[in-house]
């Protein structure tokens, strides 16, 4: 493998996942996690709701406690790390952005479906106008062909982003696919490449090593797989692979394993698995934070929560359209009940 830049970790779990224990992270929890993560030399720490600034609602899942309470006590903790947060134009707003500014907030990563970039320009340029790193998060990364994602990277980076990330939202890019959308980013930007991925097909690692090879050098994680759906890349696992291919995180490998298995694992009600229901929107290509909402229509309606997240991914569902879970759910369990016509 052949790098020669530091590869520059952003931890998740304290925002991404926050979808996969329902939003319900206390202010002690962040605190310790945030704390052994600066500790273990991580450099940047993401928190805010799973669905970024301000996604505390009924449609997205409510908070156990405001968001600004959680980044205000990590950032406390923090000696080194910078804290991130995430942000949705339209979910999150330029005040919210400006109170993590005021909070000690150090980057933003402005996220848009992968062919709304244009909806990120006036959110980066405040992050840039704020003094804050900002980041183009292009989620649903396996929806647009290579060529629209090249355009819609190219806009965030017209708009200030010093970075633009691959994001693998549903776990659904398999790795030739990383490898062509990172080597085409890498031609046509002229800023730092990252990628986020999701493990639904078992590919998250293999797929964060492809996106390394070709030249992405920003690399998110999350510790004890903490994240959506199947989780990310887990983070500690990444730290020795890469170590193991001689390649820098600056990353204390042992601290992490530490943490990991004392302060993470006993936030997760049950270890983070491939389970038939994280496979099947990997596999249906639908959004990883689909998972607990369609489970929850699935029940409601006594129908199978595949049948929901397939059909989701027939219809090209993308983040923000959660309410449609349920009117799926609807209408399958309304199809099976009418009589079938001779
Ligand atoms: C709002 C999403 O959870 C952002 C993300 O992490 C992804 O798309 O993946
Ligand atoms: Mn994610």
């Amino acid at each position: 493998m052949t790098q020669d830049k530091r590869i520059l970790i952003t931890e998740v779990a304290l925002r991404d996942g926050s979808h996969a224990i329902a939003h319900q992270y206390t202010v002690d929890q962040v605190s310790k996690v945030a704390k052994a993560l600066d500790e273990a030399n991580i450099p940047y720490i993401e928190v805010s709701h799973g669905d970024g600034l301000a996604g505390s609602s009924l449609q997205y899942g409510l908070s156990r406690t405001h968001e600004l309470e959680l980044i205000e006590a990590a950032v406390a903790v923090c000696r080194q790390a910078r804290i991130a947060v995430l942000l949705l134009p339209g979910i999150g707003t330029m005040e919210e952005l400006r109170q993590a500014a005021n909070l000690g907030v150090k980057m933003a990563r402005i996220a848009t479906h992968v062919t709304e970039a244009d909806v990120s320009a006036q959110h980066i340029a405040l992050t840039k106008e704020l003094g804050l790193e900002a980041v183009g998060f292009l989620m649903m990364s396996h929806m647009a062909p290579v060529e629209k994602l090249v355009e819609q990277a190219k806009l965030m980076e017209s708009y200030g982003a010093d970075t633009v990330y691959v994001v693998d939202s549903a776990g659904a890019l398999l790795p030739h696919e990383v490898k062509e959308r990172i080597r085409a980013l890498r031609q046509h930007l002229g800023i730092p490449i990252g990628f986020h991925a999701h493990n639904n097909l078992s590919l998250a690692m293999a797929n964060t090593l492809v996106a390394i090879e070709e030249g992405a050098t920003r690399i998110d994680g999350s510790v004890r797989c903490l994240g959506a759906g199947a989780g990310n890349t887990q983070t500690e696992v990444l730290i020795a692979v890469l170590e193991r291919l001689g390649l820098s995180t600056g990353v204390d490998l042992y601290k992490m394993m530490d943490l990991a298995e004392e302060i993470v694992a006993p936030i997760l009600q049950v270890p983070q698995e491939i389970t038939r229901d994280s496979l099947v929107m990997g596999y249906a290509g639908v959004y990883s934070s689909f998972l607990l909402h369609a489970k929850r229509a699935a029940q409601k309606f006594n129908i199978d929560s595949r049948d929901i997240l397939i059909e989701l991914g027939r219809r090209k569902v993308v983040g923000g359209q959660e309410d449609m879970i349920v009117d799926v759910a609807a209408e399958i369990a309304k199809s099976r009940q009418e009589p079938a016509v001779r």
